[in-house]
């Protein structure tokens, strides 16, 4: 039986710090290591990328929409990375941002699922259709002890053209985050009224043995942290640094220590490869500027 996947997340954290690193193998950048565009470059891209850090990261995220390039193939160059990644002691979060009616999404979750041949440990999802929708992965996620991200505040500047837009008297991203809430929250099932933050400061905020399973995505691009994360019990994933512009002095400013944050780059790491000791040393200089 799996643990739970906010507790393994807690526990890789406690060993290895909170940095997840991204395996974007874009054409350019496989142009830069010297690679083909092809899902031969994308193999040795991604093979290179799980040897250097899958023993020392605490998450990699697989960007699933650059393996899709190449149709099957890509994708059981992704199986075979994701399978590595896992061995070698890394959680794997798929950067897939799915979404749809229930039903369709209760397939999408399968890669949550412990007998799914690419099983990842945590997935991203989009709440555009509603959340509801999403329950059937957050069903999947619990049977299976799955994590899932699901995007709030995302790191792209016009993010907020609907994000921001309001339901009632909250934005659209605090639904969000309230709706995660109360997947974390015990005892709470759909239909209930979503929790109260005020009443719930007391669940944990950084990581420790009862972080949940779902968490919400928040750039670290973001002027001011304009959702409300109290409560939330989950982690934040937070993408944008480096090549977004983003810095940890932004992640200090947005969410000092008051959540669980995950920051992720991509970028700003694979640009040292392909040598393995120079994406190391670009990963803990992240690391290092983290822990400061
Ligand atoms: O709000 C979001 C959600 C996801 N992403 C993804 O993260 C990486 C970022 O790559 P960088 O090279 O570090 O910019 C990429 O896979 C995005 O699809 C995001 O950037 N923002």
């Amino acid at each position: 039986m799996t643990a739970p996947f906010g507790q393994r997340l807690a526990d890789a954290v406690a060993s290895r710090g909170p940095l997840c690193v991204g395996i974007d193998p874009h054409a350019a950048l496989l142009d830069a290591w010297g690679l083909p565009d092809s899902a031969d470059g994308v193999a040795r891209f991604t093979d290179a990328v799980v040897d250097a850090l899958a023993g020392s990261v605490a998450v990699l995220k697989p960007q699933i929409a650059f393996y899709e390039r190449f149709g099957s193939r890509g994708l059981a160059v992704l199986e075979e990375g994701v399978a590595r990644a896992r061995a070698a002691g890394a959680l794997v979060l798929l950067d897939a941002k799915r979404g749809d009616i229930g039903s369709t999404m209760a397939a999408y979750a399968d890669y949550l699922r412990s007998d799914h041949p690419m099983r990842v440990d945590a997935m991203t999802i989009s709440p555009y259709l509603g959340p509801g929708s999403l329950q059937p992965a957050v069903d999947t996620a619990r049977q299976h002890g799955g994590g899932l991200f699901v995007l709030a505040r995302t790191s792209n500047p016009d993010a907020g053209t609907l994000q921001h837009a309001l339901v009632g008297d909250r934005s659209v991203a605090q639904v969000v985050v309230d709706t995660v809430r109360g997947w974390n929250t015990p005892g709470w099932v759909v239909g209930d009224p979503l929790p109260d933050p005020g009443a719930l400061r007391d669940l944990a905020t950084g990581f420790g043995p009862s972080t949940g399973s779902f968490g919400v995505v928040v750039g670290a691009t973001l002027r001011d942290l304009d959702v409300d994360l109290s409560g939330l019990g989950g982690p934040v994933l937070a993408p944008g640094l480096g090549a977004q512009g983003g810095t940890v002095a932004d992640l200090r400013r947005l969410f000092g220590d008051r959540a669980a944050v995950v920051p992720t780059v991509s970028r700003d790491v694979l640009g040292a490869g392909p040598d393995a000791t120079a994406l190391r040393v670009a990963a803990e200089r992240w690391a290092e500027a983290l822990a400061a």
